[in-house]
């Protein structure tokens, strides 16, 4: 066996990291032959919490797991780590917009950038959960330095997940059937979920989505607008904000990091923009992503962008510019 990992999760007394820790834990993200370091951070007052959190996971008898250390200290936390999934934030309520969570939560994401610049291994791996995620992910960038850019990501998976799903059950086929759905932008309610490269199997042939829907009206604004309101049903449901479903695509996120994506597939991953589609270098952006198996990501280029994608990806490209700028202000106050 090799060296364990050092996994950092935070929000660790939270929802999703209730059903993200035991996935990891088990191997279903890093591989059933890889030991896992695991920390677990939250703030103070849940500590009670998050001791219960800790004696669960040894009441499981993991045999990955070669130690769990449960915190409330940011240098304890990202000392040394490999990966980082950053959950810990607030979760919006019924009514909100993910904008609203903006001034509450981006302040958290500048500190823990500067913890990273300051304790993880400068090859650590970043995912951030916790909403606004693109641009809580830009703000814990531009204040860690010291850690390449594209190291850097946010959650989309959930939206490709959703999306396909979606499709599948339109159509009659397991979701596994369906692929390459793109997520453009924003993880909000402006995010397109792009249907012009996805493919569905039907009876062992693969074929594009509309001829598999045969039903434009419905791909062209039901199902996005399923798609981009599905966070605000759950909360609606629940009266809670998603959390198993957040904490299986943000594993199906980091396991296609890790071994990368299977050929002629792609994932969404929101990833600092480099001026890819005219989209504004800097912002964290979703796009479809090609992953190697060292780990290294290619934006997938030379899609087609007729007009109707362009306004769509222009008003989830406007609306993380707006972010950015209030972020920012916000960091610098
Ligand atoms: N990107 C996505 O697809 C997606 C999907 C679902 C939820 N989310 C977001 O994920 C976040 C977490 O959701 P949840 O349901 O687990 O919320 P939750 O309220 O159940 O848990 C959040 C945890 O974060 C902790 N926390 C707050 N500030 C912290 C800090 N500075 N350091 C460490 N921990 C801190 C809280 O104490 C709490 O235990 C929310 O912002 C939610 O909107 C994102
Ligand atoms: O919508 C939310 O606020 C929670 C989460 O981002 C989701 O998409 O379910």
């Amino acid at each position: 066996m090799s060296e364990p990992l050092r996994v950092l999760v935070t929000g660790a007394a939270g929802q999703i990291a209730y059903s993200l820790v035991i996935a990891i834990a088990r191997g279903e993200v890093f591989g059933t032959n890889q030991p896992l370091d695991l920390l677990l951070l939250d703030i103070k007052p849940m500590e009670g919490v998050l001791n219960g959190v800790v004696m669960e996971l040894q009441d499981c008898a993991l045999p990955l797991l070669n130690s769990v250390t449960p915190t409330c200290d940011e240098s304890v936390a990202f000392k040394d780590i490999d990966v980082a999934c950053l959950v810990g934030s607030m979760p919006r309520g019924e009514g909100m917009e993910r904008k609203d969570l903006l001034a509450a939560n981006v302040k958290i994401f500048k500190t823990q950038g500067n913890s990273l610049h300051q304790y993880a291994k400068k090859t650590v791996k970043v995912v951030v959960v916790g909403n606004p995620a693109n641009t809580n992910a830009m703000i814990c960038s531009k204040y860690a330095p010291s850690i390449p850019k594209e190291n850097f990501s946010c959650l989309t998976r959930l939206d490709q997940n959703r999306a396909q799903s979606q499709i599948a059950s339109r159509v009659g086929v397991k979701v596994a059937d369906v692929r390459n759905v793109i997520i453009w932008g924003n993880h909000s309610s402006t995010q397109f979920p792009d249907i012009s490269q996805a493919q569905v199997k039907v009876q062992d042939k693969l074929k594009d989505v509309r001829s598999a829907v045969q039903d434009d009206s419905w791909l062209n604004n039901e199902f996005i607008s399923t798609v981009q309101k599905r966070g605000a049903a759950v909360i609606a449901a629940r009266k809670l904000s998603s959390a198993m479903s957040a904490a299986k695509a943000t594993c199906d996120h980091l396991r296609d990091w890790w071994f990368g994506t299977e050929s002629g597939t792609f994932t969404p991953m929101g990833v600092i923009s480099d001026g890819s589609y005219g989209i504004e270098a800097g912002l964290v952006y979703s796009f479809p992503v090609e992953i190697a198996a060292d780990r290294t990501y290619k934006i997938v280029q030379g899609i087609n962008i007729d007009n109707f994608a362009r306004e769509k990806m222009d008003a989830t490209k406007n609306e993380l510019i707006e972010e950015r700028d209030l972020a920012i202000s916000v960091c610098e106050d």
